[in-house]
C-alpha cells in the first residue's frame, strides 16, 4: 500500500498520478481535515471507475489506517503563499512533520519515507532523525521536480523533444539549487552542443525562478509535484534504479556529514541504494557547498 499523509493539492494530484500509473492496488489518502481525503478519494475513484483501472483510493483521518505500508509520502503542512520563501515555511511546518513522522514510526515502521513538506531539505532532515529509520529509507522530493523544470526550459530553448532531454538538479530545493548543465544532455549530447553558455546561465536562473512565478500565478504548484513523486515511487515499488536526486542524508559523501541535502541517487525497492558522487567543478562545488550550509543553518533553528 501506498499512503500519502496530506491530501491537499499536491498529496491529492500524487494519489491521482500514483493510482493512473497503477504504481499499488491500494492507495491511502491521509489528513487532519475531516471529510477531505475521503471526497478526494471519491473523486479519484470516480475517474478510475470510467479509465476501467482497478486500483482502489481510500481516504482516513486514522493514522492507524497505514498499517501495511511500504511507501509512506509525507505532503502535510502549509505551501507557500506569494512572496513567501521556503524557509519563512520552516517553523509552521516542521512541527506539522515531526507529529506525522512519529505516527509513521508507530504505524509503518517497515516502510521507506518520502517528504516532501517545504522546506524540503530541513523536512527530510526531521523525517530521518525523528523515524530513526536507516538513511536509505528516507528520501526527500525537490530535485526531480527542479529536473522536470529545467527540462522543460531546454526544450522551449532547444525545440527538441521533451523526451530526448535529460536534465539534472542538485542542491537545496530552494533558493540555492544547482543546475547541472553539464550533466545535462539531448539524447546524451552535452547541452553546451546545442546552447551557448549565456543561454545556459538564463536557463538556470529561469529554472531557479519559475517556482514562484507559478505561485505568483495560480497560488500554487501542483501537477508536477504530484507527478514527480509518482516517478519517485514508481522507481521505488518498480525496482527501476532510477538515477534521481533525492534530498538524502550524507555522511562524508560530498565532503558533508550531518545534513539531508540533493543528490543524485540510484532508487530502488531498497530506497537509496547509491548515492552518485559527481565530480563537481570549482563553480558548482561554491553552489552546493552554500546550499549545504543554507540548510545546516535552517536545521539548527529547529528543535528535532
Ligand atoms: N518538495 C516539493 O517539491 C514541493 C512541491 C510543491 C509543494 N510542496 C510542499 O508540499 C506541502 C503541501 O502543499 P499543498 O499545496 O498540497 O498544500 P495544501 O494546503 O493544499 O495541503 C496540505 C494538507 O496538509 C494537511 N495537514 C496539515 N497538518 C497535517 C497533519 N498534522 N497531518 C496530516 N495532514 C495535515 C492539511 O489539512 C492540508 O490538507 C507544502 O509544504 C508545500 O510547500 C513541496
Amino acid at each position: 500500500m501506498i499512503t500519502i499523509i496530506g491530501s491537499g493539492k499536491v498529496g491529492g494530484d500524487a494519489a491521482l498520478f500514483s493510482a493512473l500509473k497503477r504504481l499499488d492496488d491500494q492507495i491511502l489518502l491521509l489528513d487532519v481535515a475531516e471529510g477531505l481525503p475521503q471526497g478526494e478519494a471519491m473523486d479519484i475513484n470516480h475517474m478510475l471507475s470510467e479509465q476501467g483501472i482497478d486500483v482502489e483510493v481510500k481516504g482516513s483521518n486514522d493514522f492507524a489506517d497505514m498499517k501495511g505500508s511500504n511507501v509512506v509520502v509525507v505532503v502535510a503542512g502549509s505551501g507557500r503563499k506569494p512572496g513567501m520563501t521556503r524557509m519563512d515555511l520552516l517553523k509552521i511546518n516542521a512541527s506539522i512533520v515531526k507529529s506525522v513522522v512519529e505516527n509513521v514510526k508507530k504505524y509503518a515502521d517497515d516502510s521507506m519515507i518520502i517528504p516532501v513538506t517545504n522546506p524540503l531539505d530541513p523536512m527530510a532532515y526531521i523525517t530521518y532523525k525523528v523515524s530513526g529509520f536507516d538513511r536509505s529509507r528516507v528520501f526527500g522530493m525537490g530535485g526531480m521536480l527542479d529536473l522536470s523544470r529545467f527540462r522543460q526550459f531546454i526544450h522551449e530553448a532547444t525545440g527538441h523533444s521533451r523526451d530526448s532531454i535529460r536534465a539534472l538538479v542538485i542542491g537545496e530545493h530552494g533558493e540555492n539549487m544547482l543546475p547541472l548543465p553539464r550533466f545535462s544532455s539531448v539524447s546524451g549530447i552535452p547541452l553546451s552542443t546545442f546552447l551557448p553558455k549565456e543561454k545556459l546561465d538564463e536557463l538556470v536562473t529561469n529554472t531557479k525562478q519559475v517556482a514562484a512565478k507559478v505561485i505568483e500565478l495560480k497560488g500554487a504548484t501542483v501537477h508536477a509535484p504530484g507527478n514527480a513523486i509518482s516517478a519517485i515511487v514508481e522507481s521505488v515499488v518498480r525496482d527501476r534504479k532510477q538515477v534521481i536526486p533525492v534530498a538524502t542524508y550524507l555522511d562524508g559523501e560530498y565532503g558533508h556529514s550531518d545534513v539531508t541535502i540533493g543528490v543524485p541517487a540510484i532508487i530502488g525497492k531498497k530506497g537509496v541504494e547509491k548515492i552518485i558522487e559527481l565530480d563537481l567543478n570549482d563553480e558548482e562545488r561554491q553552489v552546493f557547498d552554500k546550499a549545504v550550509a543554507s540548510v545546516k543553518s535552517a536545521i539548527s533553528g529547529i528543535e528535532i
